[in-house]
């Protein structure tokens, strides 16, 4: 099974929000990561078929996404990151109603909406309202939503926003569960310890454009020797923000700062080499983003 992203763009007025972007999807999954305006949402929508494309195209095991219609819809399941919910249905109608509009057959969608339930941990909730529960309970029953149809092919776009860290790890095994039954799982997300550990691969984006593709452990080995550890007095913290790209620090006993940083060359005396994570190859890529970094 394969998705095949064919020299897909997508222009919206005269902004280009995807450029000619080719990527081959296979089963596993797969980390879309990219700052605010990187063109993820625009790139999700175009695989969903929900937005036309300017160019390129779309090929589910080698077919024309247009030309599968319906067909391809039943295989597929999508979180938007904007989700409409209908706040005044329960949990569970909720969760009925999306299994018709999917044209789940009655007696399967009770036991899976049964199983969904359990496994979102959204039993004892059942019965509320969509409009009482958290912002976390509600992204949860999007993500069971989105998987109600057992879909080949889950897209899902920031789907760990509101989530709390214990949720977001049960999350996490349960999409690397999912997907270890021969399924494709495309996750967006600017929080990159969301997919650190699970992806199979990562597609890093920006601009519109896919800028690197590879598994953590290959695309980490881009900032190999751009990574140091170091330390600085206290008081001289603004200046060498100034001059470094300083991505984590932690105040010490003695009163100096730990500080990890991103560098050609080394720029504290005494620095040491850090051995680099996917967050310092996403820091060094979007150094902008540093300042809304999201705790794990
Ligand atoms: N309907 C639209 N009309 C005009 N411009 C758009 C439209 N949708 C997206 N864009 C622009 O395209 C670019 C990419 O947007 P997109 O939402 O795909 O990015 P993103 O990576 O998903 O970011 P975010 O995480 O903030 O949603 C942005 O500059 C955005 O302003």
């Amino acid at each position: 099974m394969e998705l095949i992203i064919d020299d897909l763009s997508k222009k919206f007025k005269d902004k280009e929000a995807v450029s000619h972007v080719s990527l081959k999807l296979t089963p596993g999954v797969w980390g879309l990561l990219g700052a605010n305006g990187a063109g993820k949402t625009t790139l999700m929508r175009m695989l969903g078929g929900t937005l036309k494309p300017t160019g390129g195209r779309v090929l589910y095991d080698g077919i024309s996404i247009q030309v599968l219609g319906e067909k391809y819809r039943d295989i597929f399941g999508y979180l938007p990151q904007e989700f409409g919910f209908y706040p005044e249905f329960t949990v569970r109608d909720y969760l009925e109603y999306m299994a018709v509009l999917k044209g789940l057959p009655k007696r399967r969608s009770k036991e899976k909406i049964e199983e969904l339930l359990e496994r979102m941990t959204l039993s004892d909730v059942r019965k509320k309202k969509i409009a009482k529960l958290s912002g976390g309970m509600k992204r949860r029953v999007g993500i069971a939503q989105a998987l109600l149809n057992e879909p080949e092919v889950l897209i899902l776009d920031e789907p760990t926003s509101g989530l709390d860290p214990g949720e977001r790890v049960r999350f996490r095994n349960l999409l690397s569960e999912f997907a270890s039954h021969d399924r494709i799982v495309l996750i967006s997300t600017h929080i990159v310890s969301d997919v650190e550990y699970i992806a199979t691969c990562n597609a890093v984006m920006k601009g519109g454009k896919i800028q690197a593709v590879g598994t953590t452990e290959e695309l980490v080995t881009l900032v190999n020797g751009k990574v140091w550890n170091g330390t600085i007095p206290a008081g001289q913290l603004a200046e060498y923000e100034n001059r470094l790209q300083i991505v984590n620090l932690r105040n010490e006993a003695d009163g100096r700062i730990s500080v990890r940083y991103l560098a050609e060359k080394p720029g504290i005396e005494d620095s040491v080499p850090a051995v680099p994570r996917l967050e310092d190859l996403y820091l060094w890529m979007f150094p902008e983003s540093r300042f809304d970094k999201e705790a794990d």
